[in-house]
C-alpha cells in the first residue's frame, strides 16, 4: 500500500466504481486505525497456524471452537456490508484493508509490505508459514503466483496509473521452501496501455520462480495525467 497512490477510477458501467472510494479522512487517522486492527490480523494468522498445528485433545479442540464462534460474532456486531475495497484520502493516502496479498485487516494475506525503490524496483519480503504449504514443506504454487502478481501489479501500477494483470507466465524453476521469501518485479517495457513487468520470487539460496506479466491499463481508467 505504501508504493501506490490515490487513483481516481472505476468509471460509470466498470463495476469497480463503488470499491474505489475518496473518504475525507486524515492520514493519521488511517495510520491510527491500522496500528488498532493490523495486531488483530497478526492473532489471527497465529490461530490459523495453531488450527493447522495444534495436537490437543478433542473437547479442547470443541470448547476453542465455541470460543472462536463467539468472538466472531462479537466482530460482526457492528460491520460494512461486502468487500473494503480501495480507499484514498486527499492527502494521497490509499488503504485497502481487504486486499488478499496486503490487506492490513487479513489475516490471510501473508503480512507483506510492498516497497519501491527510486529506481522503480519494486520489492516485498515476507515469511511463508505453514498456511502456504502446497507439496509437503514448500510454498503452494498458486500462492508464489498471488505474491508475485501483486508485486507485479504495483510496479505496472506506478504512481496514478492503475493496471490489471492480463496475462501472468510462471517458470517455477524449484520449489519454493516455506520460510522467507523475497520478491522482485520491474516493469520492462511498455506498449500502449501494455505494461509488461518481469519479476522474481526467492528463498535464501537464490530464485525458484521467474515471472512475466503483460498488465493492462484498462481503457475505463485512462486518464490525461
Ligand atoms: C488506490 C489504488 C490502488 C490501486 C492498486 C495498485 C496496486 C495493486 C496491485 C494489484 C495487483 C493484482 C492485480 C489483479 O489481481 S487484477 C485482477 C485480475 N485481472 C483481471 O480481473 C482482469 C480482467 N480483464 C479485464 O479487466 C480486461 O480484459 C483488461 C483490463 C485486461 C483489458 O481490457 P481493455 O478493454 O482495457 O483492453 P482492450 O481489449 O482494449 O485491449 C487493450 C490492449 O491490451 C491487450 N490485451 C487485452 N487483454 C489482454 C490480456 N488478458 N492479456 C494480454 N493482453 C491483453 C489487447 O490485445 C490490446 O493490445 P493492442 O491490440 O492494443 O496491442
Amino acid at each position: 500500500m505504501s508504493a501506490t497512490g490515490g487513483v481516481a477510477g472505476g468509471g460509470a458501467g466498470t463495476g469497480y466504481a463503488s470499491i474505489f472510494v475518496q473518504e475525507d479522512v486524515s492520514t493519521a487517522e488511517v495510520d491510527r486505525l491500522e496500528a488498532v486492527h493490523a495486531p488483530l490480523a497478526d492473532s489471527v494468522r497465529d490461530l490459523v497456524a495453531a488450527t493447522i498445528q495444534t495436537c490437543v485433545d478433542e473437547d479442547e479442540v470443541r470448547e476453542v471452537r465455541a470460543e472462536v464462534d463467539a468472538l466472531v460474532a462479537r466482530l460482526r456486531a457492528r460491520r460494512i456490508d461486502g468487500p473494503a475495497g480501495v480507499r484514498y484520502n486527499a492527502e494521497g493516502r490509499s488503504w485497502s484493508w481487504g486486499n488478499a496479498v496486503v490487506g492490513e485487516r487479513n489475516a490471510v494475506a501473508p503480512p507483506l509490505d510492498v516497497v519501491r525503490d527510486p529506481d522503480d524496483l519494486v520489492h516485498a519480503e515476507t515469511v511463508l508459514g505453514v498456511q502456504y504449504e502446497g507439496p509437503p514443506g514448500m510454498v503452494h504454487g498458486g500462492v508464489g503466483a498471488l505474491l508475485l502478481d501483486h508485486v507485479m501489479g504495483v510496479a505496472a501500477s506506478a504512481r496514478k496509473r492503475v493496471t490489471f494483470t492480463g496475462t501472468l507466465t510462471m517458470r517455477y524453476v524449484r520449489a519454493t521452501p516455506l520460510g522467507p521469501v523475497r520478491i522482485e518485479a520491474r516493469v520492462d517495457r511498455e506498449e500502449g496501455r501494455k505494461v509488461f513487468v518481469v519479476a522474481t520470487l526467492a528463498d535464501p539460496d537464490g530464485v525458484t520462480v521467474e515471472a512475466h506479466g503483460v498488465f493492462i491499463v484498462p481503457s475505463w481508467a485512462v486518464t490525461d495525467a
